[in-house]
């Protein structure tokens, strides 16, 4: 972790700029969008497949997000995947909604075979995906999910699932597994889970991170945690007359002003490597 911190200081926001192309849900598509600006990344969001060729030449990395799917966006995603294998570009697979759309569960099984470098959702999710009883609805995950034997019997499963991909199931705790490392995670507030698209904006701090070269299990520890202290900072700063909305934007402030105010935030990260 000593070595990590040293760098992190340095991370945000980002020196290359990656251009990141974005397949993703209808719903928080210009908070993620901004989300990339805010640490100085390029979001590009395209799901015709008329102009991927050209888009390659200069894609640093790919979000592919399952969210509000339709046949034209499954096919985009698809073709994404396949692109990216075929020319080698880092991409995370966010497999929202798998837990309740049978569609959007088949579909991520399919494109896991392309094999993203970060396969990710919320801990009911990874659940759902893994074959496991789920108590988890919508797109949102259940605190049933989320007991400590619960969380166990992911990590045990997730450690069967394809090992050249790294997992990571996001909630109270945040569990990464990756080939030789698994790790859990324990910073974030409750609030992150109250505004829609958090999740999502999360796997484009990675397909970021991916793009400016940073390898699998660094940028989801990272992200995860940039993310998750951003939150903390920003809860702190509310007061009794601010609701929700308020959170959710302080939190996305925090985005390009926390690396700034504390170049020490990664002192603040709370996890361990199991
Ligand atoms: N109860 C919680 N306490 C602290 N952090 C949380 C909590 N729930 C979610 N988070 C954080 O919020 C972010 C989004 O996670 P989550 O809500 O599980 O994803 P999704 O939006 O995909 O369902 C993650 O960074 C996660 O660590
Ligand atoms: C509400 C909703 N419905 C389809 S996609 C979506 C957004 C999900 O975002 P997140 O998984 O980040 O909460
Ligand atoms: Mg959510």
């Amino acid at each position: 972790m000593k070595k990590i911190a040293d760098r992190a200081s340095e991370i945000f926001s980002l020196k290359q700029a990656p251009l990141v192309h974005c397949i993703t849900n209808d719903v928080s598509i210009e908070t993620v969008a901004n989300t990339l600006l805010y640490i100085n990344a390029q979001p590009i969001m395209t799901n015709d497949v008329r102009e991927f060729s050209e888009l390659f030449k200069h894609t640093s990395s790919l979000l592919l997000n399952l969210g509000s799917l339709s046949k034209e966006k499954e096919s985009a995603l698809l073709m994404a995947a396949k692109k990216a294998k075929a020319k080698k570009k880092p991409f995370v697979l966010d497999i929202v909604g798998v837990t309740s759309a049978p569609i959007a569960f088949y579909l991520s099984q399919q494109l896991e075979k392309y094999k993203p470098n970060i396969l990710k959702g919320n801990v009911s999710e990874l659940r759902a995906f893994c074959g496991l009883k789920v108590s988890g609805r919508g797109v949102d995950s259940s605190e049933f999910d989320q007991t400590e034997e619960g969380m166990e019997e992911l990590v045990k499963a997730l450690k069967q699932q394809d090992s050249s991909i790294t997992y990571l199931a996001t909630g109270k705790k945040d569990l990464i597994v990756s080939k030789d490392e698994t790790w859990v995670m324990e910073n974030g507030v409750k609030k992150l889970q109250q505004f829609t698209g958090s999740g999502d904006l999360l796997g484009a701090l990675i397909a970021a991170l991916l793009g400016e070269g940073f390898d699998n299990l660094s940028a989801a520890i990272f992200a995860l945690s940039y993310l998750n202290i951003c939150g903390e900072h920003a809860n702190k700063k509310l007061t009794s007359s601010n609701g929700l909305a308020d959170f959710r934007h302080e939190t996305l402030n925090q985005l390009s002003l926390l690396s700034v105010t504390n170049d020490n935030w990664f002192n603040q990260v709370k996890g361990r490597k199991q």
